[in-house]
């Protein structure tokens, strides 16, 4: 059943920053009578939409539910009292709360109610699902993931910066996947200058991230695939008083433009927190990616290994400078997973956390 709640709650994958993803569903006698999942911000949360489905058979029933649920008004009233009201007799919770409104407070209050309640099921699942969520709660920040795609001598491009395509296509179709679930795709402008990439999930009806360039002169093409705003939103984050007549060219496409003081990856992800982020994905070169790493703006690192080789001592490598001369500096990364894809691997797994 609660498998079924994360089933149903990726139905809204990557629509609901700042709030998670959350799926639930009502059992009675052994048959499902109410599912819902949480669409987006301001609407309702799972738990609410399970027991309209539900309607009275809610009475005596066992609700499971991927995320604690909540336990005060915020854009909408507390779901312990909707639960309360509806009669349940048993909620299965698959995590709690991290959010301080909630916290505990929410099987705290269904428990003073006389319901039973059993928490953790699938709770490494749960919080995979919603990690992002998580890391903005606890660190006031989007978790920065870093993808990048490499041939097996780690060379992101030939030296003449061609790239298309090191990886198969079944590697960039889990890329495409990928950015429907982050709210945000960084590039740098040299990024946009060589590649002219689209960015996009490549799905009809699927969420496509907005699309963020770093560029602190302006010095970008007239003419690129990420200036198409009918195809996805694009914010390109600038200086202050960075070249006007661009920033013109921009707006007069429906391009958001923001300039930031300093423009740094740090400040990137503050402005993104604001915004209400959850999961910010950097597609970027090597430069602008240790810069990145540098400032504790990646958390997560998926890197696609291709089994080519492409040699060149000038060609581009993923991660830029980071000032290390020793191994003993080697930023080890955790919880690591590996697996194929197709004929290229990914290997999966999180920096060291950062104060
Ligand atoms: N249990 C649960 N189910 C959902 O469907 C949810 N969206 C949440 N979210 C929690 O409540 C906070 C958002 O509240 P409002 O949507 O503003 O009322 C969110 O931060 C989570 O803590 N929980
Ligand atoms: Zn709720």
């Amino acid at each position: 059943m609660m498998q079924r709640c994360l089933e149903l709650a990726r139905r809204a994958l990557g629509r609901t920053s700042p709030n998670p993803m959350v799926g639930a569903v009502i059992v009675k006698d052994g048959e499902i009578v109410g599912e819902g999942f949480h669409p987006r911000a301001g609407e309702p949360h799972a738990e609410v939409f399970a027991l309209k489905a539900a309607g009275e058979l809610a009475r005596g029933a066992t609700i499971y539910v991927s995320l604690e649920p909540c336990n005060h008004y915020g854009r909408t009233p507390p779901c312990s009292e909707a639960l309360i009201a509806a009669g349940v007799a048993m909620v299965v919770v698959g995590m709690v709360d991290p959010n301080p409104l909630v916290g505990g407070g929410g099987i705290d209050r269904l428990r003073a109610a006389g319901i039973e309640v059993v928490v953790g099921v699938e709770q490494a699942a749960c919080e995979k699902l919603n990690e992002g969520f998580v890391h903005r709660i606890l660190y006031h920040r989007p978790l920065g993931i870093l993808k990048y795609a490499m041939t097996l001598d780690g060379k992101i491009a030939t030296a003449t910066g061609h790239s298309a395509w090191i990886t198969s296509q079944a590697a960039r179709s889990e890329v495409h996947q990928l950015r429907r679930a982050c709210d945000a795709v960084i590039v740098g402008g040299n990024t946009v200058r060589q590649d002219n990439p689209r960015l996009t999930s490549h799905l009809e009806e699927v969420h496509n991230p907005l699309r963020v360039v770093m560029s602190r002169h302006l010095n970008l093409p007239e003419s690129a695939h990420l200036w198409r705003t009918t195809d996805a939103p694009t914010l390109v984050l600038t200086e202050k008083d960075a070249n006007p007549d661009f920033q013109a060219l921009l707006r007069r496409q429906n391009v958001e433009v923001v300039e930031l003081s300093p423009l740094t990856p740090e400040q990137a992800m503050v402005y993104f927190y604001e915004r209400g982020f959850c999961n910010v994905l950097w597609e970027c070169g090597g430069i602008l990616a240790a810069s990145a790493i540098a400032s504790g703006s990646v958390q997560k690192v998926l890197a696609f290994i291709a089994p080519k080789i492409i040699g060149g001592s000038n060609a581009p490598t993923p991660v830029g400078d980071l000032g290390f001369t020793s191994m003993t500096e080697a930023m080890s990364l955790e919880r690591v997973q590996v697996r194929a894809v197709d004929a290229d691997f990914l290997i999966e797994g999180y920096l060291p956390h950062k104060s």
